[in-house]
């Protein structure tokens, strides 16, 4: 008997939607080009139907949206060049292939950040006095503005930055330098993955769980940022962060498992852990920011999940770029993907260093070939627009990282 014919995507979008996206995406996955090992899966067979992009600058032009005459509008991002301020304030990482990205409205930065001092402060009690500097010089609110160019509105920009400042502060006070620690990690992260996921229980036992949703700051910022999120988002938008949280809580409990015994890992093994510690639930919101939704079904694709992986993936390898030497600086063994290069190839700091940029960089022209690949083969506003807003925040991520000086600082190796 022949193989079952592989069944096409699903979708519950009105019929005539729900037909065009499925086979729209059906074609694509059979006429998609072959991108190298680093996407996975079988080589593809180029089809003659659809021109995928295959320069650079016509990639670009896609992740970008249009740049004709009157369509200003439709861009995310602003078509100047970026400010001179940019390099003044960090040099990118020599070799690192990136795009510039503008700099941050400084009004929107301004009033971004004044409201999440005061979030920080009255709302969550999110730190003790002392560490008023660390938080000024995270800088959350120029990070922000600048990865969601589309937000419409400053309420729409303080979604994304209390749960990125909630997220920072559980990985800072659960796992890292304020307080973290490896051991007793687990449990710690699932009481705190309840303050997204609630737990239903008996009349008994529900009064102790919610009074322990206020019990650290990490689950106050949690709890606080996740009921703003859910005030805004659909029930599938909610449902997705709580998954990609689920899937950085599980990137945390490898991370503390060696670490518990200094294991260093292989570096495929490191790039699988940092697969999932990875800032994936920073541009996956991306449309929830913007003010718009991209529907669940089209949101699960394989192409789409593969698309948002590999962001996330040159995203994550990006920090592990940049504060390579804060790292250094840390007590005990932080691994970051140059260390365990270096360790597990035995390569010399420098040259693992560099082996990272390179793996970074393939990892970043994977994700461009196939966003445009999936932006040529589904021509449905919502997917172009969440894909522009993946590559806004790839862009503006990394921006935030080359002129965070504060934070970071570049070996000496060039
Ligand atoms: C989703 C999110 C912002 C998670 C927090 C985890 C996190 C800060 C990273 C994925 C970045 O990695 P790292 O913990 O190494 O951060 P720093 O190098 O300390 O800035
Ligand atoms: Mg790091």
């Amino acid at each position: 008997m022949p193989p079952p014919e592989p069944t096409p995507p699903q979708s519950s979008l009105p019929e005539a939607a729900s037909r065009f996206g499925a086979q729209v995406l059906a074609d694509a996955a059979a006429r998609a080009r072959d991108i190298g090992a680093v996407t996975g899966g079988p080589p593809r067979v180029p089809s003659p139907a659809v021109e995928v992009p295959s320069t650079s600058a016509d990639l670009g032009r896609l992740l970008r949206g249009p740049s004709g005459l009157g369509t200003a509008g439709l861009r995310l991002t602003p078509r100047e060049e970026p400010a001179t301020g940019a390099t003044e304030k960090g040099r990118p990482v020599p070799g690192l292939y990136h795009h510039p990205a503008p700099d941050p409205d400084p009004v929107r930065v301004a009033e971004v950040s004044r409201r999440i001092k005061s979030w920080a402060m009255d709302e969550v009690d999110l730190y003790p006095d002392d560490w008023e500097e660390q938080f000024d010089g995270f800088s959350v609110g120029s990070y922000m503005v600048g990865c969601h160019p589309d937000a419409p509105t400053v309420d729409h920009v303080m979604i994304a930055t209390r749960l990125m400042m909630a997220e920072n502060a559980l990985d800072d006070c659960y796992c890292e330098d304020h307080g973290g620690s490896p051991v007793g990690l687990g449990s710690r992260l699932l009481l705190a993955h309840t303050t997204l996921d609630p737990l239903y229980t008996t009349r008994e036992y529900q009064p102790q769980w919610a009074e322990s949703l206020y019990a650290d700051a990490p689950r106050r910022a949690y709890r606080s940022a996740m009921e703003y999120f859910v005030q805004a988002s659909s029930a599938s938008q909610a449902d997705r962060y709580r998954h990609d949280m689920a899937r950085l809580h599980m990137g945390y409990l490898a991370e503390a498992a060696w670490s518990e015994h200094d294991h260093v890992p292989e570096v495929w093994e490191y790039l699988a852990m940092r697969q999932f510690n990875n800032f994936r639930p920073c541009p996956t919101i991306t449309d929830t920011v913007g003010g718009y939704e991209l529907p669940a079904d089209l949101h699960a694709l394989p192409d789409m999940q593969k698309v948002i992986a590999l962001a996330g993936n040159a995203t994550t390898i990006v920090n592990d770029l940049y504060s390579y030497t804060k790292e250094l600086d840390a007590p005990g063994r932080h691994l970051n993907l140059p260390v365990v290069i270096a360790e597990r190839e035995d390569l010399s700091d420098k040259e693992a260093y560099l082996k990272s940029v390179e793996v970074h960089n393939e990892l970043m022209h994977a994700f461009e070939t196939e966003a445009a690949a999936l932006a040529a083969a589904c021509p449905l506003p919502n997917v172009q627009r969440f894909l522009r807003g993946v590559a806004a925040w790839v862009d503006g991520n990394h921006q935030w990282h080359q002129n965070n000086t504060y934070r970071y600082s570049l070996p000496d190796f060039w």
